[in-house]
């Protein structure tokens, strides 16, 4: 083989990114002179070591798109931080191939005295691409951001949706060969969060190395072929995104056991824009005819009763119909039992003029025991992976079990009882 042969072999078979022992620690002190106390001979240790991340083995090959998942302070951000070079590590070694861009803290790498067009131009630089460079690609970064007459404004003029949504243009239109995304999966308001998330799973298609964090664990399952779980800096489970995040779910139900689910529904808040992506306008909820809502609690009885919803809502006319889910929470804030349109490939339609769409699901015969039920309805993408509106929760009711006053569990299951004696008939439970 010639070394020119090797060389390529070897960068085709170099993973992305690598890191060995890399971790992240802060001093922290009671007291701001605490830090220049310890400096000086004899005070001795002041303060407190805090690790962020705790030392790190990690190769994230081309082409994967990971997800890094945990509570509030678990470490996700400081490891995208360090991947993209803007936290130094406190030991380790790191090794990236590839251009990276970033979208971590709302336009960090922005000069807020700088115009739009000029911190294009910076932003270009740092990535690594020449003036002609980010020129060949300036129309398609300023369309894309659609902030119009701004880009020749002072960048510490724009409001937040315009710095995301210039950020995230320049992010995307680099051509990066790894993108890392802090949270920011649904950026800015309604038809620009559509536009970025096509431009995401776009990039993925064209098989772009992506990290990415969220506290949306359905999607992490949806586009991720790796997830990582963190918790207070350290890995806790790595692998095929449905198992990490059921080992996290499992811990999560076991830390917070005894939530409550009665809570104030939460929905989506009203978005602003010309555009603005499908949302309900009706819910439906009954349990044997009778309303469902969070004040009207129905009772239904295990095996005989039938929950039907019918959902309304209105989208605009030249987007794909959306997906429809619901979810059945038990009282403790488990899920039961979900259904969804893009996961029966039922594909809602909606009119082609108003963009007006209704949907209906029933539910006979369920075999809920006795206990306190939620109902959780969803509007996504025709898909099913990005959330456009939402419903939690959307309805309350109760089950009894009068047949069954003993029968332990959240659903009864039809079973067969067999004798071992085969002289014996087999009893049938429905
Ligand atoms: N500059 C800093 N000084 C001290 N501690 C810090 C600093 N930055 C982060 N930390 C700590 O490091 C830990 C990890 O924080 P990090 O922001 O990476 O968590 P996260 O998983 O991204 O959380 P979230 O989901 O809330 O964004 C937290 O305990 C945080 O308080």
């Amino acid at each position: 083989m010639s070394s020119n042969a090797q060389e390529t072999a070897s960068s085709a078979t170099q993973p992305a990114i690598t890191l060995s022992g890399v971790g992240k620690s802060y001093r922290l002190y009671e007291r701001p002179k605490d830090r220049l106390l310890e400096l000086l001979p004899g005070f001795g240790h002041r303060g407190r070591t805090h690790t962020a991340l705790a030392p790190l083995d990690l190769k994230i090959g081309h082409g994967e798109v990971i997800g890094l998942i945990g509570r509030n302070g678990a470490g996700k951000s400081t490891l995208l931080q360090l991947i993209c070079g803007t936290l130094t590590p406190s030991s380790g070694q790191l090794k990236v191939d590839g251009r990276i861009a970033a979208l971590l803290e709302l336009g960090s790498g922005f000069n807020p005295e700088f115009t739009g067009r000029e911190n294009v131009f910076l932003n270009g630089a740092i990535l690594g691409l020449s003036k002609t460079q980010v020129a060949a690609r300036f129309d398609e970064i300023h369309a894309f951001s659609e902030i119009g007459e701004a880009i020749d404004q002072p960048v510490k003029t724009y409001s937040s949706g315009m710095f995301v949504r210039l950020a995230f243009a320049v992010a995307v239109c680099v051509e990066p060969d790894i993108l890392v995304i802090d949270e920011a999966l649904s950026v800015g308001d309604g038809a620009f969060a559509r536009k970025s998330f096509d431009r995401i799973m776009a990039l993925k298609a064209q098989g772009k190395t992506i990290l990415f964090c969220s506290h949306s664990l359905y999607q992490v399952e949806a586009i991720c072929n790796r997830a990582l779980w963190l918790n207070q800096g350290q890995v806790m489970a790595e692998g095929a995104p449905a198992q990490v995040i059921e080992q996290y779910e499992r811990f999560l139900y076991a830390e917070e056991h005894g939530h409550s689910h009665a809570q104030a529904p939460t929905s989506t808040p009203t978005l602003t824009g010309a555009q603005q992506p499908p949302r309900f306008t009706r819910v439906a909820i009954t349990l044997d005819e009778q309303p469902a809502t969070l004040s009207q609690v129905p009772e239904g009885q295990t095996g005989h009763s039938e929950l039907c919803i019918q959902a309304y809502w209105q989208g605009p006319a030249d987007w794909p119909a959306p997906s429809f889910a619901m979810t059945l929470m038990g009282s403790d804030g488990r899920m039961i039992a979900s259904a969804g349109t893009h996961i029966d490939r039922i594909s809602p339609q909606h009119d082609a003029a108003s963009g007006e769409g209704q949907i209906e699901i029933r539910l006979p015969a369920l075999s809920l025991l006795k206990g306190e039920y939620w109902v959780e309805v969803y509007l996504m993408c025709e898909n099913g992976i990005m959330f456009y509106d939402q419903q939690i929760p959307a309805a309350h009711f109760t089950m009894s079990s009068p047949e069954r006053m003993l029968e332990q569990g959240l659903v009864h299951l039809p079973r067969r009882w067999s004798a071992l004696d085969p002289a014996l008939p087999d009893m049938t439970v429905e």
